[in-house]
């Protein structure tokens, strides 16, 4: 499931004609086959259907559809929205096979023509423009794919949308708003971008006999799914004790917002480390022991019921530290996150306010020998990085790269579409979870969650990923089962971590 941005595909491309030797031809044969089928289970046997074809290969992808299509006796009405003569290399070769085939061909632009062929079909399939796009839909296209837009025909896309870019950071577009795509081969940029990603409907990615190492080879970034989180996830074996599963330290909460360090607590026991720490004020520490009697505790120096930094504070026993959840904003709460830095000799995990005091020791992070993670929303990251939340969001990609890149640190960026990166730039996007998590506390869950992951025996970037997967099929399994988007709280999500363990059991032994 790789991810990938239009020059990598076309690289991808390459490599597949020029070294693999898979003709492009064959390519898009294979591409409008994989394509069909799921259209064919899409729409039924006898839906009449108008294929909407441009000048380049996703027109190419067109003409295969519709000759596939009209085999199995639909009725296909092909419409060409560029002159003839703009159709060339492997699509002309396709449309070629498709007249010999029987079919027809009508080049149109005349808005009253387009409009009444697609008030008579239930099923258009948009093959105007694919990752080939270069800035904003030229007339007339972009005209057609206003008619498209406005009909009440089921809108299926190839590729991609057309008129939506493939990659992240490009503002500017007008796009058919798809309610189907089947992405040919790898997931492109934008199907994750919160400006972009509903004009896909709904999408998934067809096979087109790439090889799996050409795609590996030329993409850094994939989506993790169930099969990595049961490759990755490791076993409990029958000799484990509680000393193999971790020694975890969580240091936060303040009188205003003691729940959020029992919650990450709680959750990372119930996650499976071997023993959590909560370190905090002696008043949180009445406030919330009872709720979580497995955890141990530490009572931290405090002013006005904030943390502050002390002899109290030993960080030389764990094998993994968190801090930050409820931890405020006070300038000598911020010296404790500052004496982590400099001195946790473990991975230490920085979330919430600890990421607010992380900006004045930034330069900090570089001396570690040991990983740092952090795991910001878009309103934390954009902060660290001095931009606005919206400039994040359109390359949400880039801009978490070239942080961790920079400072050598793994970050989570938190959102629908979370996207894990590695300082050496390797990223992920994990895409479970639904809008019950957006809720105060569920982030406090994750905290917890992550903390514990560390602490297993797997590769960090794994175990960063994995906890993103429990966390959100947690939600998911809690809003199929007994929960809806509106009453989920942070706490069912803790709770619904044993669904998750249930559902995906570990392979490995
Ligand atoms: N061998 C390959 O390269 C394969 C490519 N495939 C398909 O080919 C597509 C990419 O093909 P191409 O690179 O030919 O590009 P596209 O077919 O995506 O688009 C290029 C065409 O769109 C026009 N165009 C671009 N921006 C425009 C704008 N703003 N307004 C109006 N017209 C605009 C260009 O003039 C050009 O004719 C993929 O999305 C995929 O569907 C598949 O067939 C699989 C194999
Ligand atoms: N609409 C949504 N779909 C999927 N996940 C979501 C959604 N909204 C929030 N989340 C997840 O919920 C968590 C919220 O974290 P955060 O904003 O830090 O919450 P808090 O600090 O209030 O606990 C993140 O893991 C985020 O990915
Ligand atoms: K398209």
């Amino acid at each position: 499931m790789y991810i990938v941005t239009a020059k990598e595909m076309y690289d991808i491309d390459e490599y597949t004609i020029n070294e693999i030797g898979l003709e492009g031809k064959l390519l898009m044969e294979n591409a409008g086959r994989a394509v069909s089928e799921k259209v064919i289970k899409l729409i039924g046997e006898t839906e009449p259907v108008c294929v909407f074809i441009g000048a380049g290969n996703n027109g190419g992808d067109g003409f295969v559809i519709a000759r596939v299509l009209l085999d199995k006796g639909y009725f296909v009405q092909v419409v060409q929205v560029v002159p003839d003569e703009k159709i060339t290399g492997d699509a002309l070769f396709h449309k070629r096979v498709f007249i010999q085939c029987g079919g027809e061909v009508s080049y149109l632009t005349d808005r009253a023509a387009i409009c009444k062929i697609v008030e008579r079909v239930r099923f258009v399939i948009d093959a105007i423009i694919g990752i080939g796009v270069k800035g904003v839909l030229r007339e007339p296209i972009q005209e057609i794919v206003h008619i498209i837009n406005q009909s009440k025909a089921c809108v299926i896309s190839v590729d991609i949308p057309s008129g939506l870019p493939a990659d992240e950071g490009v503002t500017e577009f007008t796009s058919v708003q798809a309610d189907y795509t089947f992405v040919i081969a790898a997931a492109k940029e934008s199907a994750f971008l919160v400006d972009t990603a509903d004009y896909y409907g709904q999408w998934e990615i067809v096979p087109i006999g790439i090889p799996n190492l050409v795609l590996r080879k030329n993409s850094t970034k994939s989506q993790w799914i169930e099969s990595n989180f049961r490759k990755t996830i490791p076993s409990r074996t029958v000799h484990a004790h509680k000393g193999s599963h971790g020694r975890g330290l969580i240091i936060g909460g303040c009188s205003e917002m003691p729940g959020s360090i029992a919650m990450s607590t709680k959750a990372a026991l119930k996650t499976g480390a071997g023993l959590i720490t909560a370190g905090t004020t002696e008043k949180v520490i009445s406030m919330i022991a009872a709720t979580c009697p497995e955890a141990m505790y530490m009572n931290l120096p405090e002013k006005d019921g904030y943390i502050t930094s002390g002899p109290a504070l030993t960080i030389s026993n764990y094998h993994a530290i968190a801090i930050g959840i409820g931890l405020g904003r006070r300038k000598d709460t911020g010296d404790v996150v500052a004496e982590l830095l400099n001195h946790a000799p473990c991975p230490l995990l920085i979330d919430a306010d600890g990421i607010y005091h992380l900006k004045s020791h930034l330069s900090l992070l570089k001396q570690r020998s040991m990983p740092t993670i952090i795991t910001p929303h878009p309103g934390e990251m954009a902060m660290l990085l001095g931009i606005s939340i919206s400039d994040l969001l359109s390359a949400p990609f880039h801009h978490t790269r070239k942080l961790a890149e920079a400072y050598g640190v793994f970050i989570i960026l938190k959102g629908k579409h979370t996207i894990i990166t590695s300082p050496k730039g390797r990223q992920a996007v994990e895409a479970s979870g639904n809008p019950g998590l957006a809720k105060g506390g569920t982030g406090d869950v994750l905290t917890g969650i992550v903390l514990a992951m560390m602490m297993q025996e797997q590769e960090l970037f794994d175990a960063l990923c994995n906890a993103c997967f429990i966390h959100g099929k947690s939600a998911d399994i809690q809003v199929e089962e007994k929960h809806a988007y509106y009453d989920l709280m942070a706490t069912d999500v803790i709770d619904g971590i044993s669904n998750v363990y249930r559902t995906f059991p570990c392979k490995r032994e």
